[in-house]
């Protein structure tokens, strides 16, 4: 992209009201060739509250840098294997660029593109110094051997490194993507680049990972559940039902979290499945059986405890609070109509589609935006990055106690802006978000 020698200096404290007025003098700081990207539906309202003018908002919007790449290994049989794979690297300006790799057959530029701008807006919410990236493999994990899958992260460094780092670019867990793959990465990287911990998050505890992260996600979702609650004046976990759309990583651990909580968790679907009861399903005894292998377990619905359904027939299981977890675009607006809660809280990332969003809202139906319930796992992803950077460890209890703290100030803040400008919470989010990268760009200038 080349930007134009026009540019107007803007003083460095301004406040945020006075955005919108220095971004007028900022001129043609976007040519015309550069493209706008990301969810504007999403970012539309925000940036009308916000009086952003359009080249402002082509500037926050187009990503610094979007690179495919082909990954070819040798698959155990002999045969050579082609792999697409993506990294987009949205924005920089508040930090290094920050989020996971996902792998999953149907990911595409475009949907990562749009989930490296979600990661710029996440991280300014809740306020910790990163940016925004996000990265994707099209592979189905489970059709590979571990050695395969180790080749294929392998091939992914090598083929990455020279636009990663500690300061640069910090990769984390993400969709099938797990400790082991980020063991994989840090272990490749050091070899070319020396020891290198803090270059990647989501590492094995007893390999410079930090405690906490593995159920960060799922434990921010909660911290996010409370803050609602209370909010809405609506008392505590226990008691409330839950609906739960994905049983991975971060579902399972919502789940199991909830579930200690006193919470009721009625519906649960992953890929294959679904599995209802109306009493509250026994997480702790779920998890053990879909971790056995078949015949014995391995599948939510073989599960006794409950009565098997198809994983569509989830969404519309009556509850308070509705968690998707499963992955990007499950909540369509076909669906948003089946849905019967009072609340949606997004842990997957941009779970709903806007015009599911817009659907919600027609019901009544409150969302808590992935930008912050989603925001757990990046946050202690972050706690990692400076332990490693210190070569030190905190305990647990100082991680889940960092969590809380950041979790409940961000909500805060989010939800003060939402009574503020009477927008919903997602729009609020936006705000804080855009508000934030906004204001670095401002400070650091432009040239
Ligand atoms: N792992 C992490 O730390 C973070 C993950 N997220 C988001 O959370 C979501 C889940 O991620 P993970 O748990 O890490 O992935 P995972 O791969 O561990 O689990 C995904 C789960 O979703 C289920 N699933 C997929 N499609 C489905 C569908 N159409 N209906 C029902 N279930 C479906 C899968 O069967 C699996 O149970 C993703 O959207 C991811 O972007 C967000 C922040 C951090
Ligand atoms: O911990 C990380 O860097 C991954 C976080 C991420 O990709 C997300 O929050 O969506």
């Amino acid at each position: 992209m080349r930007l134009c020698s026009q540019i107007v200096i803007v003083v460095p404290e301004q406040a945020c009201s006075y955005l919108p007025q220095l971004a007028c003098l900022v001129t043609h700081l976007v040519t015309e060739h550069s493209q706008s990207h990301a969810r504007p539906g999403f970012l539309r309202k925000a940036f009308d509250l916000l009086d952003y003018p359009e080249r402002l908002q082509r500037m926050l919007l187009t990503p610094r840098r979007e690179i495919h790449l082909n990954l070819v290994i040798t698959l155990d049989d002999g045969e050579i294997a082609t792999f697409n794979a993506f990294r987009v690297q949205h924005d920089n300006t508040r930090g290094p660029y920050k989020g996971g790799f996902r792998m999953e057959p149907t990911v595409s530029m475009e949907e990562v593109r749009s989930l490296a701008s979600l990661m710029t807006w996440k991280t300014a919410v809740l306020d910790i110094p990163f940016g925004g990236a996000k990265g994707g493999v099209q592979v189905d994990p489970k059709r590979l051997s571990p050695r395969e899958l180790e080749r294929l992260t392998r091939k992914l460094v090598q083929q990455t490194k020279s636009m990663m780092g500690p300061f640069v670019d910090i990769p984390g867990p993400e969709i099938s993507s797990g400790t082991q793959i980020m063991a994989w990465f840090f272990d490749e990287y050091s070899k070319f680049k020396g020891f290198s911990p803090a270059a990647v998050t989501g590492k094995p505890v007893y390999l410079h990972g930090s405690y906490g992260r593995e159920y960060a996600t799922g434990r921010g979702a909660v911290l996010a559940i409370r803050e609602l609650l209370k909010y809405e004046h609506e008392g505590r976990i226990a008691n409330k039902e839950f609906v739960i759309q994905g049983f991975g990583n971060v579902g399972s651990w919502a789940a199991e979290m909830l579930y200690v909580r006193g919470g009721r968790i009625v519906a649960i679907a992953d890929k294959t499945g679904g599995i209802v009861n109306e009493m509250g399903l026994d997480i702790m005894a779920l998890k053990r059986h879909v971790k056995a292998r078949p015949p014995f377990g391995g599948h939510l619905n073989t599960f006794p405890g409950g009565k098997p359904v198809k994983p569509s027939e989830v969404v519309s299981v009556p509850c308070d609070i509705f968690i998707p977890a499963a992955t990007s675009g499950t909540i369509t607006a076909d669906v948003a109509r089946l849905l019967q809660c009072k609340y949606v809280v997004e842990v997957a990332n941009q779970p709903l589609t806007p015009d599911a969003d817009q659907i919600c809202g027609e019901r009544g139906i409150v969302v808590v935006p992935d930008l912050i319930s989603s925001g757990g796992g990046v946050a202690v992803s972050f706690f990692e990055w400076v332990q490693n950077l210190q070569n030190l460890r905190w305990e647990e209890e100082e991680v889940n106690r960092r969590l809380d703290r950041l979790m409940t100030d961000a909500f805060a803040a989010v939800w003060a802006l939402h009574e503020d400008k009477r927008c919903t919470l997602r729009t609020a989010a936006f705000m804080r978000g855009l508000e934030k990268v906004t204001q670095a760009h401002i400070n650091r200038g432009f040239d």
